[in-house]
């Protein structure tokens, strides 16, 4: 399997490209990144997708919603399944990656790991049981590095919640100067940013006599990583599509 690896700089793409060199069956072939001169990598980095000139399998991107467009224009032109990690897309981004399926297969997730992907499989059947009597709320904690917020996954949780309930639950973010109390139909999604944490959730539902907290720490990047390389191998060869992690696993 030939990888790009698209943001190989930054602290997934360096993740990355760590693994995979420890792997027999898959390489990097390329990389590349707005700052290309960062790292000595062993495979050659471009600063655009235009100068590449490897053929490539797939596409890895973990870069910014900003870099989109020429992601999907190279995987439309050249034909190259992508599967897009990026979070912090809007929602005009999101339509662009929908009418992209058209044509290619892409697999997008905003978290990569097991265990997130296994948690919106529960919310979506617990949720619907469960909101007559109980607020829901999430807290999702991040490195102080992260740009998005709230997190992909925050808000992949929370349309797991929503959908279950026929989409009538209205996100409110923080409650900074709020003076009324809280609607029933409210569903809070919390941001905190400090230090090195890798990635953590908590889904509360909580009611008058008990409170129900599905929480999933990740321990290192590695788990991202991995659910990315199992991802590409199942991009591959997949007919035009929108994939999602719970295709894969
Ligand atoms: N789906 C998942 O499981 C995960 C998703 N992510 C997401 O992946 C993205 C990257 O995360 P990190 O590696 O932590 O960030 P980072 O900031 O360490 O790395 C991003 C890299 O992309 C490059 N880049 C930025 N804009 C670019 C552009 N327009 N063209 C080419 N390269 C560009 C940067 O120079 C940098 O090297 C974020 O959106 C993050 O939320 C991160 C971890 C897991
Ligand atoms: O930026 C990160 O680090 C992460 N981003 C993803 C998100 O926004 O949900 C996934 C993971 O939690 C790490």
């Amino acid at each position: 399997m030939r990888i790009l690896l698209h943001g190989c700089n930054g602290k997934m793409g360096q993740v990355l490209t760590r693994i995979i060199s420890q792997m027999e069956d898959i390489k990097v072939v390329c990389g590349v990144d707005k700052n290309p001169e960062k790292f000595n990598n062993p495979y050659p980095v471009y600063d655009s997708l235009e100068k590449v000139k490897e053929k490539v399998d797939v596409l890895i991107d973990f870069s910014n919603h900003s870099a989109l467009d020429s992601i999907l224009k190279f995987g439309l032109d050249n034909k190259v399944p992508l599967v897009i990690c990026t979070t912090g897309f809007s929602k005009e981004e999101k339509d662009k990656i929908k009418e992209a399926s058209k044509n290619i297969p892409i697999l997008n997730s905003a978290n990569m790991s097991i265990g997130i992907n296994l948690i919106t499989k529960i919310l979506n059947q617990i949720a619907p049981i469960l909101y007559e009597d109980f607020d829901i709320e999430i807290i999702e904690k991040h490195h102080n590095q992260k740009l998005d917020s709230p997190s992909g996954t925050a808000l992949m949780l929370a349309d797991a919640i929503n959908s279950s309930l026929n989409n009538k639950l209205e996100y409110v973010y923080g409650r900074h100067s709020k003076t009324d109390k809280r609607k029933k139909q409210e569903l809070g999604i919390h941001a905190i940013r400090g230090g090195a944490i890798v990635g953590e959730h908590s889904v509360i539902f909580a009611g008058y006599g008990e409170v129900i907290e599905i929480n999933h720490t990740a321990l290192s990047r590695d788990v991202f990583a991995y659910g990315a390389i199992k991802g590409a191998k199942f991009i591959i060869g997949k007919e035009a599509g929108l994939y999602t992690m719970n295709d894969v696993i």
